[in-house]
């Protein structure tokens, strides 16, 4: 068996997003990833995913070329290789994403960011050479399916007219009722179970509205509410109180670990994160200062499906639980998430993932969610297969744009319907 590298193919596309509301802005009507490819000497090939703007292009690419003649089963040494590629200090912004709300952007999480496409790639390929699950290179599965919750947005039906876009037949939700229709579809088409809702949107009073309409449309269900640090302390504690009752976790109600600490401190409901602990270098003190109870990863931004297991098996060091985190994403990632989920012993809570929100994907078979939950696959690999047609319409898309959808910019996308919008500053109520 010969596993040497000695093709990479990396392929930036464009695919299809609501018109999902956040607190800075909306989605585009189509957004940036990027699929990679890894071919090894025998002509087996691993894909994996990730952010596709143009800043993780810049990496990728460089990286890239470094790989030839290496083992693919040298998921280490992706990390030595990512080090010796320089990032653009004007990348670095110090401040939160402008696209993706996780947390503050910094060089290594830039370099991360990419070698975790690269490193489900090089398991995707080894699983396949092997005749091994991803899920068994980690280690093996500790359970068969992985729970997702249901990702509700605020919406408007359509993008704005005149925008180039695909249709989509979730409707609009602007509103409590909005909302409780748009959890009936995700419950009657995927069988969910638990419900987030991206808040930070309207003022407070109003998500509260909808998601104490939501506790009373699906009783003792598992709810969260997730502003993105759109709040201030002592509107976080206010809202912590008003729906104590029925929230699981409040996510991100404040920006920071400080900030967080104080409302921690103020109140039991637990606090979740994909913003303030979203490095390793972060953990301690959000740790030693319980500013959270609940870490939600990303493999993608933490560096790999290995990554995710050791923050795992710190956060259960620390008593710390932990779930998932989800920007929009492909099957790939799906499959590259549902492999490392089935791994953790200590994952008590729903994933989140955009999927549902995906009409168009790069695999030639859509992966499904029963009662709420993926399968986890015991195929070589991650499981899945691309559909080269479908990567070329989608290539095809990102190569005819004039450069103004390559980098996802919310507060952009929102400008095209409220041309005095600016990125709201924080605390925004
Ligand atoms: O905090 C989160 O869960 C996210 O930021 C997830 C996504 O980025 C979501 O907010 C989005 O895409 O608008
Ligand atoms: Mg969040």
């Amino acid at each position: 068996m010969n596993l040497t590298i000695t093709d990479v193919r990396l392929t930036p596309i464009l695919v299809a997003d609501p018109p999902l509301l956040n607190t800075q802005g909306v989605h585009q009507p189509y957004t940036p990833r990027l699929i990679v490819e890894i071919e090894t000497a025998d002509g087996v090939t691993g894909v994996g995913e990730t952010y596709g703007d143009t800043k993780y292009l810049e990496l990728a690419r460089p990286f890239a070329s470094k790989l030839i003649g290496r083992q693919v089963g040298d998921l280490n040494g992706l990390f030595t290789v990512a080090d010796q590629v320089a990032v653009d200090s004007s990348r670095v912004s110090g401040q939160v994403d402008v696209g993706g709300l996780r947390g503050v952007q910094t060089a290594d999480k830039l370099r991360l960011s990419v070698v975790s496409g690269f490193e489900v790639a090089c398991l995707d390929a080894l699983g396949k050479a092997l005749g091994l699950p991803v899920h068994a290179l980690l280690g093996g599965k500790v359970r068969d399916a992985v729970e997702y919750s249901a990702y509700l947005f605020y919406k408007w039906a359509s993008h704005p007219e005149g925008v180039a876009s695909e249709k989509d037949d979730w409707g609009a939700a602007v509103d409590p009722a909005g909302v409780v229709e748009q959890a009936r579809l995700f419950t009657e088409r995927y069988g969910f179970k638990s419900f987030k809702l991206k808040g930070g949107v309207f003022p407070p009073d109003e998500e509260i509205a909808a998601v104490r309409a939501l506790a009373e449309a699906f009783p003792g269900h598992p709810l969260r509410l997730d502003p993105n640090g759109a709040w201030s302390v002592s509107t976080s504690l206010k809202v912590a109180a008003e729906l104590g009752d029925v929230l699981e976790y409040l996510e991100d109600p404040a920006l920071g670990t400080a900030a967080m600490a104080e409302v921690s401190a103020g109140t039991d409901v637990p606090l979740a994160t994909n913003m303030c602990v979203t490095t390793f270098a972060e953990i301690k003190e959000a740790f030693a200062r319980d500013a959270v109870q609940v870490v939600l990863s990303d493999h993608h931004y933490w560096g790999g499906l290995r990554n995710t297991q050791q923050l795992a098996a710190i956060c259960r060091t620390f008593g710390v639980g932990v779930s998932m985190h989800s920007n929009t994403h492909l099957g790939i990632s799906l499959a590259a998430m549902t492999h490392v989920a089935s791994t953790v012993p200590n994952l008590h809570h729903a994933c989140d993932s955009h999927y549902p929100w995906q009409s168009e994907d790069v695999l030639s078979e859509r992966l499904t969610f029963e009662d709420g939950a993926v399968k986890v696959s015991d195929a070589p690999g991650l499981g899945v297969e691309l559909d080269r047609e479908k990567l070329e319409f989608l290539h095809r898309r990102w190569l005819d744009d004039d450069g103004s959808l390559r980098e996802r910019d919310d507060a952009a996308a929102m400008r095209v319907a409220e041309p005095g919008w600016v990125t709201p500053g924080v605390p925004r109520w």
